[in-house]
């Protein structure tokens, strides 16, 4: 048996738990349809179905979704995300609704867990997140982008959204991963093309896992297999790399920190490194959480500074004079008004209230980042595109949350940010860009991405 099938085998996708069954007068309002048809709705339509239902229903409402119409009750309002990413974490679970991708990212994985192990698995990670390792990436981000402007032809139009995922897929390989051989590169490169395709089928085939002796299932096993052999060569030779404390990339980072201890030794243990399964399921997850959230936003945020004379004339000020504060604000602007990821869940497991609403055990529970980005209340005029709110503050606490709060916000966020501002700095440096027809928000697998792949035409300054 192979260590992919290993995981296979070990890693059950609906092995959520048992839901109990849960009264519709227990809950906030919502429609009374199907499961199967609300669940359609806030999966293929939600950017018109959620905001008909806040429309509809109020602040609070529930919708319900399959496989066993189990309720989600979304908050809308600032306090009520305060809340729930305040929630005690051993109550307010994140990681069983992500069981379904166990076979992929495997069980280690920080998405994947909760309460003392999912702290104990952050903790681990976090300091390959922090400022100091932020500011070492930088320098390989701008590269990477920079060969990536240096590819456009002037005077083309092309999807952004196709290049950001390029380049935002060459930023994991050699900035996550860390990989520099030529060689490896080439083999992984479709490997980890096909890994971030999570669509339906495939997700049928996690699901049931019979379906993996045949055809299209069969090629997504093989590919697993493929990618965790590649992997781990990679984290075997970069173990032995005497070379360590120079890379600056996320797992040398991870392998350095585990073999110093950089944590206060309370639960992960001083100088108690991360093993080698440990490692290929963080670098898969960081894979998967971060490659096309992160493609989406910067190409949403193109699409938009071509739209906007103005704004493109001062993002052009803001690179020429180094103002990374401002060209940070076109990218927050741009997550904003198209936020990648709809919402955030929570699994109670436990009664809990939000909001002064009651809610029983084995409620899913998370505040809408559609609607939180788009109230009048929260943003002044939220149609619009203005970088400059996030520079006056006049952003409250709670409204802006693209990358979701608490204990579970994005471990990846700071890391974006740095890559959208780099983007933005060679973009502008080189280009002027307009967009020469409008796009609209379409769902792709759990993101929100545009469906004309943000077409922008550039051409010289
Ligand atoms: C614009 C880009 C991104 C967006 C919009 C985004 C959004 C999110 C959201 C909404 C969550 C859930 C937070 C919650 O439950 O409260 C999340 C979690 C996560 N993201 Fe990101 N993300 C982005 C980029 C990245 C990147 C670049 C990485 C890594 C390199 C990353 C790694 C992760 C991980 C590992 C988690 C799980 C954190 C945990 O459960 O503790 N993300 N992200």
């Amino acid at each position: 048996m192979t260590i992919t099938d290993d995981r296979f085998a070990r890693m059950k996708p609906y092995n959520a738990g048992l839901t109990p069954r849960i009264r519709a007068r227990d809950l906030p309002p919502g429609p009374r349809w199907p499961a199967l048809l609300q669940s359609i709705a806030l999966m293929r339509f939600r950017h018109r179905f959620v905001p008909a239902l806040h429309r509809r229903y109020g602040d609070v409402f529930t919708v319900r979704v399959v496989p066993k119409g189990s309720p989600l009750v979304l908050f809308t309002r600032p306090e009520h995300a305060k809340e729930i990413f305040a929630g005690d974490p051993e109550v307010f679970h994140a990681g069983k609704g992500n069981a379904i991708l166990g076979p992929i990212m495997g069980e280690h994985s920080l998405l994947l867990q909760d309460s003392s192990e999912h702290r104990r698995a952050r903790k681990r990670l976090m300091p390959a997140f922090n400022g100091a390792a932020l500011r070492g990436y930088e320098s390989m981000v701008t590269r990477l982008a920079r060969e990536e402007v240096a590819r456009w032809t002037p005077g083309t139009t092309f999807r952004s959204l196709d290049r950001m995922n390029a380049l935002t897929l060459e930023v994991i390989l050699r900035v996550v991963f860390g990989v520099t051989d030529e060689q490896r590169l080439a083999r992984l490169r479709p490997l980890v093309n096909r890994t971030v395709d999570v669509n339906p089928v495939v997700l049928l085939g996690w699901g049931y896992p019979f379906l993996q002796r045949f055809g299209p299932w069969k090629a997504t096993v093989d590919n697993q297999r493929a990618l965790d052999e590649v992997m781990y060569a990679e984290i075997a030779e970069r173990r032995a790399a005497g070379d360590l404390h120079e890379r600056s990339d996320v797992l040398s980072r991870l392998l350095t920190v585990g073999a110093h201890g950089s944590d206060d030794g309370d639960e992960a243990g001083a100088g108690d490194g991360l093993s080698d399964a440990e490692l290929r399921d963080q670098l898969v997850t960081l894979l998967l959480a971060g490659h096309e959230t992160t493609a989406t936003a910067l190409a949403w945020t193109l699409y938009e500074l071509g739209r906007d004379a103005g704004e493109l004339a001062r993002a052009r000020a803001a690179a020429d004079a180094g103002d990374d504060a401002y060209l940070e604000a076109v990218v927050k602007e741009s997550m904003r008004l198209h936020p990648v990821i709809p919402m955030v869940l929570r699994h109670l497991t436990e009664p809990a209230t939000i909001g002064g609403r009651d809610l029983p055990r084995g409620t899913n529970v998370g505040p809408s980042i559609l609607i939180a980005h788009s109230r009048e209340d929260n943003f002044e005029d939220p149609g619009s595109f203005r970088p400059e709110r996030f520079l006056d503050g006049h952003v409250a606490p709670n409204t802006w949350i693209p990358f979701g709060g608490g204990v579970r916000r994005c471990i990846g966020a700071g890391f974006s940010l740095m890559e959208g501002v780099a983007v933005l700095r060679e973009v502008l440096a080189s280009y002027d860009v307009s967009t020469p027809a409008d796009d609209e928000p379409k769902v792709r697998n759990i993101t929100s991405v545009p469906r004309h792949g943000a077409r922008i035409t550039v051409r010289p300054r």
